[in-house]
């Protein structure tokens, strides 16, 4: 059935792709906005633009290549292109990003594809863009690092069960499908005490019907891959919806949840700027963008750094002195906490250069709210603007030799300003990042303290579809420390 639409869609795409490309694109090719010609490049194909290739690049495993390219072939800072059937002009370089974020809701603003827009977007907002300043604010506030310390114990307590169950005993493992239980287990126990694996189970798989349908052809009919993830994502809404409700009570009701117990509890108390406790709908729009979050790109890192670690023993012995010394210094059955974590400096270099050199999410959005000049090139007032984290990261003049992994880079003060931007920057900086920081780190103690292992398929790439992720999943051979190691 989807195969049908999308070869119907195909059909009218050749149809009318020629006209439109002439409304659309040759008829304003001179149109200049500012003071200076538009940017250098191509718009590519009529109607789909260039969006084929952007895409195709990353699941070849050369993710980097669309925008270095285009840089060596048009200008090193700005080029124009057709993604996603929008008029773009991609920034590039530490400059491009300080620009963009810099100039957060006064020349620029965020910008999603309809398709994420129509599946996480919820239809009771009507100012959607005053809102979600309003609620990044807020999720911002929830996630900063003093409130996080106390959840470090429950990340623990969530690894330590994952690794029983999940490792321990096997000779064998596919990582990244572990990574991302153990990451969306967590997320569930921190924001909404979730902890009834059947109960995590069933919402991981309306997740993973949402990210499908985030990347899926947009049609919305019965069937369709794009129709599953808008219906999962009103099913997840909903359930998020109920537990809000519950909480409410539960709170009310003396004994039955506390309000330091998890981030549902923290939202349904906490008042905004004019007293008021927040709608029942914001809570549940926030915990859905959080879950979102925390589903996909922390677990391709934990994966990618399993990957890095079986391939060079020099760092895996480094990071296991690391965590070894942690281990040694607790009690039995004692949990992680703040000051552990603080230990960890070389296991955090390690995750960081996995964050650079593997990026799970390789750039985002944004949309010119003015016509503006960068570069002396003009960007008109409606086109998109899109930054990608590759155009430093694996640029030799911000990383020398950007393809060796070298966790050094991140020691005494690190990479320069703004060429390290794995998780964005400005006001629309990822909240996520201490929460990841954590995760990653309770990951790796626990996993380190248990194993040693070595890849099954020596030669697996990373491919991006639509995360950084190992090709196929990274299979691992695991080999249990000694108990005397201990
Ligand atoms: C390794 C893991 C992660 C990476 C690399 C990552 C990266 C990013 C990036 C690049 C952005 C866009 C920034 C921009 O447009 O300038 C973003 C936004 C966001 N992230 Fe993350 N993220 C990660 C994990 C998480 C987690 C675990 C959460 C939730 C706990 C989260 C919540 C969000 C939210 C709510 C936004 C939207 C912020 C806004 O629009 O103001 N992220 N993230």
């Amino acid at each position: 059935m989807e195969f049908f639409y999308a070869s119907l869609v195909s059909l009218i795409v050749v149809f009318f792709s020629f006209f439109l490309h002439y409304i659309l694109f040759k008829k304003k090719s001179s149109y200049v906005a500012g003071s200076g010609p538009l940017p250098p490049g191509q718009f590519g194909w009529p109607v789909i633009g260039e969006t084929l290739t952007f895409f195709r690049t990353g699941q070849k495993g050369q993710p980097e290549s669309f925008v270095y390219d285009r840089m060596n072939k048009y200008s090193t800072y700005i080029f124009k292109t057709n993604l996603l059937r929008q008029k773009t002009v991609v920034l590039c370089g530490a400059m491009a990003n300080k620009f963009v974020f810099s100039n957060e809701n006064k020349l620029v603003r965020g910008w999603w594809p309809n398709t994420i827009t129509k599946i996480l977007q919820p239809s009771e907002q009507t100012n959607h863009h005053a809102v979600s300043r309003k609620l990044n604010k807020f999720v911002h506030t929830v996630l900063r690092t003093e409130g996080l310390q106390q959840y470090i114990g429950a990340m623990d307590q969530v690894a330590q069960r994952h690794f029983e169950t999940s490792w321990e005993n096997k000779s064998k493992v596919v990582v990244y499908p572990l990574t991302k239980k153990y990451t969306f287990g967590v997320a569930c126990k921190v924001f909404l005490s979730v902890e009834d694996p059947k109960q995590v189970e069933i919402l991981a798989e309306h997740f993973n019907e949402v990210a499908s349908g985030i990347f899926s052809v947009p049609i919305d009919v019965p069937g369709t891959t794009f129709n599953r993830g808008i219906k999962a994502s009103i099913v997840i809404r909903k359930k998020i919806k109920d537990l809000v409700k519950q909480r409410k009570i539960d709170l009310a009701a003396a004994g039955k949840a506390a309000p330091v117990q998890d981030i549902l509890s923290h939202m349904v108390l906490a008042k905004d700027e004019n007293g008021e406790l927040l709608e029942e709908h914001d809570i549940s729009n926030m915990i859905f963008g959080l879950l979102i979050g925390g589903h996909d790109n922390p677990s391709s890192v934990c994966a990618i750094i399993v990957k890095y670690l079986a391939e060079l023993p020099h760092i895996y012995e480094e990071v296991y002195k690391e965590q070894m010394e942690i281990a040694k210094s607790k009690a039995p059955g004692e949990f992680l906490n703040w000051d552990d974590l603080q230990k960890m400096k070389y296991s955090w270099n390690v995750a960081c250069e996995v964050l650079r050199i593997a990026p799970p999410l390789q750039g985002t959005f944004r949309e010119a709210i003015d016509d503006f000049v960068f570069d002396g090139f003009s960007v008109p007032k409606g086109w998109k603007i899109y930054w990608s984290v590759y155009s430093t990261h694996k640029n030799p003049e911000c990383f020398p030799d950007p393809e060796k992994f070298d966790p050094s880079r991140f020691m005494g003060t690190g990479p320069a300003p703004y060429t390290f931007v794995p998780f964005g920057g400005g006001p629309r900086m990822c909240p996520g990042r201490e929460y990841v920081r954590l995760e990653i780190l309770v990951f790796m103690h626990n996993l380190m303290k248990r194993f040693k292992w070595e890849k099954i398929i020596p030669d697996e790439k990373i491919i991006v579809n639509p995360m950084a992720m190992p090709a196929k999943c990274l299979p691992i051979r695991l080999y249990p420390h000694d108990a005397s190691d201990f």
